[in-house]
């Protein structure tokens, strides 16, 4: 990674129901993540966060869609805006986005400023979770669990420009690593195009064999990658700071060597995210310590 990468914190925490989420891009950065880049070689700065209501102060309903379908519709539209324009601004200043979550609705806003009309943007989502319920799908109302669906306007979102990014085709969207899956959220997945896969591809085929494909795929014939790390895609054993762990994740050595597989493309590399760490839940800040590992392995950290 030669530009200088630009780290934003979002401490959103309306997309999820566990609380605590907001405090994931303090302990990212208090668990080493300046020492993590420099000492890869790596020019960084550090534009701080955006600012996110507090949902005492929000009404989850205002969001104009049916209650419950999807909270802090309005308050999530707001803070998305927000991510879009802090990560495009970034982009023309030459620099690299690295977005600190936060939860993962936060993505809505990553991609919306990372994608630019004319071109096509791959994506690869390393997530227990597909992300892709809709507010007609969803079991929980939480716009965590639909970001990626968002972003490729489906149901509900199709009309919602700040979501809706068409930038990003089904066909160049990725998922690795998935294991929890709501019944029509897997309907939407098997109707879409996007490539998904599980961990039982992981177990059979290996992560280098799975994440070198989901790269392939990613870049293959478009004008930049996305990457967005949901953290809960480790084993929570490794990553027990996570507002909705799922047992069955990908471990240390494999995350590693998947990201190491990431850097291997930075020229293709637009923008990364990291998101859903969740300090209450933590061991000593071990899980924000690992995302700082993880994000140098992605910008080109080696052992030798
Ligand atoms: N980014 C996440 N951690 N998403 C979890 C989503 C969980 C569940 N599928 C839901 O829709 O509520
Ligand atoms: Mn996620
Ligand atoms: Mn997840």
């Amino acid at each position: 990674m030669d530009k200088q990468v630009r780290v934003l914190g979002v401490p959103m925490d309306l997309g999820a129901d566990r609380r605590g989420v907001d405090m994931g891009p303090s302990a990212i950065r208090y668990g080493g993540l300046a020492d993590q880049l420099t000492s890869t070689g790596i020019d960084c700065i550090d534009g701080g966060d955006i600012a996110v209501p507090r949902p005492e102060e929000s009404d989850p309903d205002a969001g104009g869609l049916p209650s419950g379908r999807a909270k802090f519709f309005r308050e999530t539209k707001e803070v998305c805006e927000d991510v879009a324009t802090a990560v495009n601004a970034t982009l023309m200043e030459g620099q690299f986005p690295l977005v600190l979550g936060g939860d993962h609705s936060i993505g809505i806003g990553t991609l919306a400023g990372a994608a630019r009309d004319d071109e096509e943007l791959g994506v690869i989502w390393f997530d227990a979770h597909g992300d892709f319920n809709t507010p007609e799908t969803t079991p929980s109302g939480n716009i965590h669990g639909m970001s990626l669906a968002a972003v490729l306007g489906l149901g509900a979102f199709s009309d919602h420009e700040w979501a809706h990014t068409p930038a990003v085709s089904e066909e160049n969207v990725v998922i690795v690593g998935l294991r929890d899956v709501d019944d029509g959220e897997r309907r939407l997945i098997e109707e879409s195009e996007i490539t998904a896969y599980t961990m039982s591809d992981i177990d059979t085929r290996g992560a280098p064999e799975v994440v070198a494909e989901a790269l392939e795929i990613a870049t293959d014939g478009t004008d930049g990658m996305h990457v967005s790390l949901d953290l809960d895609w480790l084993d929570p054993t490794e990553a027990p700071g996570v507002g909705t762990p799922v047992r069955g994740g990908v471990s240390y050595r494999e995350a590693h060597i998947a990201m190491e597989y990431v850097a291997e493309h930075h020229d293709q590399l637009r923008s990364m995210e990291m998101v859903e760490v969740n300090p209450i839940l933590d061991e000593h800040n071990r899980t924000a310590e690992l995302g700082c590992e993880l994000v140098a392995s992605a910008f080109g950290k080696r052992v030798l």
